[in-house]
């Protein structure tokens, strides 16, 4: 299979799909692999390290587009790059259908097959190609927050650790999966004040257990939810519903309750973000402020920290990339029903339930695709 990774396009993303270490493994299996110029520089790796790995360099994503089978990248395709998409090609990348339906539609226009990083499933439960994107952003989530805080920022003027005789922030993380834990860890390591809200007992008892005494739990009801955003200085969005859009948490009307000069971290934007008043924002303008609270809303924060989290994401995808490649994606899915999970669009079809759903499109299951 001739094997495609073009440079991403989205706005501050140095993140590249395809490592020299995954290019190398690819080109044992007999593969080709071709890689667009310059496309791993952000992450540090130079067009040297893909042609020592076996890869051929090509100078256009055009190129890239125009020959290979499967397209490997890391962010949503750009609305240019939709359209060099083509019928029969395999997209595997993250995807984040459910708040898009500009690009829904573009991708079932295309003909193409695509694969969303972040519905790909594990046997413990888990989104593995999705986690190791949600520990850099849950890491990075206090981190920015408290960046937030600062009042030439627009925050509030709180220090994460507080001082002796002063006492922290508060910090609030809604969801406490792995985007919640991480941010969580991180926080309360910062000194802050932190309690995780969940809906999941058995989640909340796992977080007890490990890390009771770091930082509390408790049960994610509407009235818990504003009783504490009320108390805290800032607020880590970290929910996730698989595939579907985010559960809006905290409406605008109910800012007004809120401390003003908060931040709000809405990590779960890439899903249509879980604050009423969320808008994606880019790492170049990262943050707004609507009635006294600031938002943080960036789609791709692990973007900021490229080498570390191309190396983990890399990491990730190889087992799957190598699959899709050695066995096509039809025998690939019909072997692994967790790669099957990711199946998100074939043939002009939705192939993933919570995406047409929140979307108001028919879809098909993707048993039904992989014998059409
Ligand atoms: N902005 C960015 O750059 C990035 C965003 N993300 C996003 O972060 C979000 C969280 O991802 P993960 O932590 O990996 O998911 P996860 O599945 O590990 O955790 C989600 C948690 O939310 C909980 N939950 C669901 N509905 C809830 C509700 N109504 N109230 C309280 N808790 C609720 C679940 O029980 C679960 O524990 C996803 O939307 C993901 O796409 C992940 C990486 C980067
Ligand atoms: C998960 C995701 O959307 C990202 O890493 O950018
Ligand atoms: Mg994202």
């Amino acid at each position: 299979m001739k094997i495609g990774c073009p440079t991403e396009i989205k706005p501050q993303e140095f993140r590249v799909g395809l490592t020299p270490n995954a290019a190398q493994e690819a080109v044992a299996h007999g593969h080709e692999v071709i890689v667009q110029a310059g496309a791993g520089v952000g992450a540090g790796f130079e067009d040297a390290d893909y042609i020592a790995a076996g890869a051929t360099i090509i100078d256009t994503a055009e190129e890239i587009f125009a020959s290979a089978d499967m397209i490997v990248k890391v962010k949503e395709p750009q609305a240019v790059e939709r359209k060099m998409l083509r019928e029969g090609q395999l997209l595997f990348t993250y995807l984040h259908l459910a708040p898009d339906p500009d690009q829904t539609h573009d991708l079932l226009a295309s003909g193409c097959t695509a694969i969303a990083y972040e519905t790909v499933t594990d046997r413990n439960g888990g989104l593995p190609l999705l986690a190791p994107m949600s520990e850099v952003a849950g890491r990075l989530a206090p981190q920015v927050g408290a960046w937030t805080l600062q009042k030439a920022n627009g925050g509030r003027g709180v220090l994460m650790g507080g001082v002796p005789g002063v006492g922290p922030a508060k910090v609030m993380v809604i969801g406490g999966g792995v985007v919640g834990t991480h941010a969580a860890r991180i926080a309360a390591g910062m000194g802050a004040d932190v309690t995780v809200l969940d809906r999941s007992l058995p989640r909340m008892r796992y977080l007890d257990d490990i890390y009771g005494g770091t930082f509390k739990t408790a049960y994610a009801s509407a009235g818990n939810t504003i009783e504490l955003a009320r108390q805290s200085d800032m607020i880590i969005g970290a929910v996730l519903i698989p595939g579907a859009a985010a559960p809006k948490l905290i409406s605008r009307a109910q800012l007004s309750e809120l401390k003003p000069g908060a931040a709000l971290v809405d990590v779960a934007i890439d899903q249509g973000g879980c604050f009423e008043t969320s808008k994606a924002t880019t790492h170049q303008d990262p943050v707004y402020e609507v009635d006294g609270v600031m938002h943080y809303c960036v789609a791709n924060m692990p973007g900021a920290v490229a080498r570390t989290s191309t190396i983990a994401l890399g990491n990730a995808t190889m087992p799957f990339m190598l699959a899709l490649a050695d066995k096509g994606w039809k025998q690939a899915c019909a072997d692994d029903p967790h790669l099957k999970a990711g199946l998100n669009v074939h043939a002009g079809k939705l192939t993933y339930a919570a995406v047409g759903e929140a979307l108001g499109i028919d879809s098909v299951t993707a048993d039904q695709a992989i014998a059409g």
